[in-house]
């Protein structure tokens, strides 16, 4: 490109950036958060975050929350807040603000725990409802590793077999053997959506149980549950929930099976009737048969706070917009970076694609040390991604196109 055509590609692109701005309905939620300032207001310079499908930013509300629960329900109430304040029934109250977000119906999602712990109570459930008949689980070839490392420990301890297949070949690998599918709906390292309904009604037709992985879809999309009749499904609430720093997750169990859900980790929690101390075991209906052990009120309590955030907000609306925001960022990266200097793994087809965007580069450790050097904050996956999350709530067309430019610099460099 000449100098002359490159300005004028730059000024348009800034130009294109400011009107998107202007005209994103989504706009005045980011002063919600705790953020570096805009790129353009003269209170810079300007950060840009694009790391929310990690760690979500801090909600501006939430430390004063926090502060409370702390000195008031804690310092001043001590036991009695675990019904005064309602530390008692925090995991299904939770459960139900973050169940609209994914879908689900109230009663049916509980917060509590890791998500690898979820996935291990999710996976065993699921092949004890599937029946003895049934010997091997189906795994995401592509999965996080966490959820890898747990269905090998869950086919062990349940004696059944474990078959790593890439989410678009499950259709025809599930049959009368398969008690069990564990899918994420999207790709960690590439960006990828996978086909929820199309996936879940071809477990369904196999006569398995589909359990899916929201990690990265809980927040930025719409996901519909309850509409898609998946099974169990679990989900972390410090990526696009904002929750913070190891933040509980969630899980859902579909209303009609949780009679069924058979947890591998009954604890007191999950008692019909914890406080009866009996040494037999008689689980809870409905959603707090998901709970295990004594919550973790702190995370718990911030993460209720961090969910006032999605106050009159669709899904629909954060879709449209996390699309608008990854397509103008492809757009900025095809005129600023030079050509061949990286390589798109995130598909182009809306249907495909998550919240983020994620570029090939074979520097791209060096390279995102230097992005981050200069204020442009996404993360690195080994060997080669360049990771770049987009959270409709608190990203902003001229932070995309400042994060494409400095792209450019720097591995035009
Ligand atoms: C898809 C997916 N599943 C699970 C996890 C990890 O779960 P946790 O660390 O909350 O147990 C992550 C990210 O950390 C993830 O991206
Ligand atoms: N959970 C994380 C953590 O405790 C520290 C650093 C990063 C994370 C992540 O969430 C990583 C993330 N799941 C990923 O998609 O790579």
């Amino acid at each position: 490109m000449s100098e002359l055509s490159e300005v004028s590609a730059l000024s348009e692109l800034v130009e294109k950036a400011q009107k998107l701005d202007a005209a994103d309905e989504l706009r005045g939620k980011r002063a919600e958060f705790v953020l570096d300032a805009a790129p353009g207001d003269p209170a810079g310079p300007a950060g840009v975050y694009l790391d929310g499908n990690s760690l979500g930013a801090l909600p501006a509300h939430v430390p004063e929350k926090v502060a409370d629960v702390v000195r008031r329900q804690w310092g001043e109430l001590r036991i009695r807040s675990w019904e005064e304040s309602g530390w008692w029934t925090a995991p299904e109250r939770i459960g139900d603000r973050i169940a609209p977000l994914v879908g689900a119906a109230p009663g049916q999602v509980v917060v509590g725990d890791s998500t690898s712990v979820n996935v291990f109570k999710a996976l065993v459930a699921a092949v004890r409802m599937a029946g003895e008949g049934r010997d091997e689980i189906v795994v995401d070839a592509t999965t996080f590793p966490t959820d890898g490392y747990i269905a090998e420990s869950a086919a062990r301890l349940t004696g059944r077999g474990l078959r790593a297949v890439l989410p678009d070949d499950v259709p025809g690998a599930v049959g009368d053997r398969t008690a069990a599918v564990l899918l994420n709906h999207v790709d960690y390292r590439t960006g990828r959506l996978h086909d929820l309904p199309r996936l879940t009604a071809a477990a369904h037709a196999a006569g398995a149980v589909a359990v899916w992985d929201l990690c990265h879809s809980a927040g930025a999309l719409p996901v519909g549950l309850d509409e898609h009749g998946v099974d169990l499904a679990v989900g972390c609430t410090y990526k696009y929930l904002n929750g913070g720093p190891g933040a509980p997750a969630f899980l859902y169990v579909r209303r009609d099976l949780q009679d069924r859900f058979d947890s591998p980790l009954p604890g007191w929690n999950s008692h019909a009737e914890p406080f009866g101390m009996r040494p037999e075991y008689r689980p809870a209906p409905g959603a707090p048969r998901g709970r295990v052990g004594t919550p973790d009120i702190l995370s718990m309590l911030a993460l209720e706070a961090a969910l006032d955030v999605w106050e009159g907000v669709s899904m629909e609306a954060v879709r449209a917009k996390s699309l608008a925001l990854t397509d103008f960022f492809l757009e900025c990266v095809e005129a600023y970076v030079p050509p061949g200097r990286v390589e798109c793994l995130t598909p182009l087809r809306h249907e495909e694609r998550g919240s983020q965007v994620a570029l090939r580069c074979d520097d791209a450790g060096d390279v995102m040390k230097r992005l981050i050097a200069r204020g442009v904050v996404g993360d690195f996956r080994p060997p080669d991604v360049l990771r770049f999350g987009f959270t409709p709530l608190y990203v902003g067309f001229a932070d995309v196109e400042r994060a494409a430019r400095v792209l450019g610099e720097t591995v035009g460099a």
